[in-house]
């Protein structure tokens, strides 16, 4: 949905809600700032390549655990080797004070411990195809946080990556929650509007998104 009405609080299927201005402009010029940070290292950010040769034209990097396709290390196995950086218990916080505006439930953020984000750079060009989150091993939330550029955000169904879906316009300072029956929805990213950011946030053009999410995981003796 696109206009005026796009801007209010919205039910985007059951358990997917979408609550636009959440983060102030303050909030978005320090994630700007320590997203900056974390893509020159330890870990740098980098175009994820994919198993069959094609390479994912978004950069990403990881916090408290590396993603690559399809599982989740300590290091970068992909990316240089390095260990990633911590995930931050402020991320944690902000994660949890998420899921309570966006279920309206005081309690909607207890016992939620996420370990770890991905944090996504789009250019002008940049898209991502229809998936499911599910290399974790956990059904928490999945916390989203846009910076930056607006882009279509395309949500899905459970079953398959083609329609019905709802194409959502996230913008910068939007949050978009997906926990419960929406979990393991299809979505992607069709496009970026180029042109869209305020340069105020420190991020003049293209895209940042932070998902904030629980792997499931442990450490065991031996792990990369
Ligand atoms: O950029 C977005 O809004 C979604 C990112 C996403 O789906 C992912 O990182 O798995
Ligand atoms: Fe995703």
């Amino acid at each position: 949905m696109f206009g005026p009405a796009a801007r209010t609080p919205r039910e985007i299927a059951p358990g997917a809600v979408h609550l636009p201005g959440w983060l102030t402009p303050e909030q978005q010029r320090s994630l700007v700032e320590a997203c900056r940070r974390w893509a020159v290292g330890p870990v740098p950010i980098r175009h994820t390549r994919l198993p069959r040769g094609g390479v994912m034209s978004v950069r990403t990097v990881c916090l408290g655990w590396h993603w690559s396709p399809y599982r989740y290390t300590r290091t970068a196995v992909d990316a240089g080797g390095g260990r990633v950086a911590e995930f931050p218990g402020w991320m944690a916080d902000l994660g949890r004070r998420a899921l309570v505006d966006a279920y309206r439930d005081p309690a909607a953020g207890d016992g939620y411990t996420p370990d770890t984000a991905l944090i996504n750079f789009y250019d002008e060009q940049a898209t991502l195809g229809m998936h499911q989150d599910r290399d974790e091993r956990s059904d928490a939330p999945v916390v989203s946080l846009s910076i930056g550029d607006s882009c279509v955000f395309r949500f899905g169904n459970t079953e398959h990556r083609n329609r019905p879906w709802t194409d959502v316009e996230l913008a910068s300072g939007d949050l978009f929650v997906f926990g419960g029956p929406s979990r393991f929805a299809y979505h992607g990213v069709p496009r970026v509007l180029p042109g869209t950011a305020d340069p105020a946030t420190g991020l003049s053009r293209g895209r940042l998104n932070i998902t904030i999410r629980v792997t499931g995981l442990d450490d065991a003796p031996g792990a990369e």
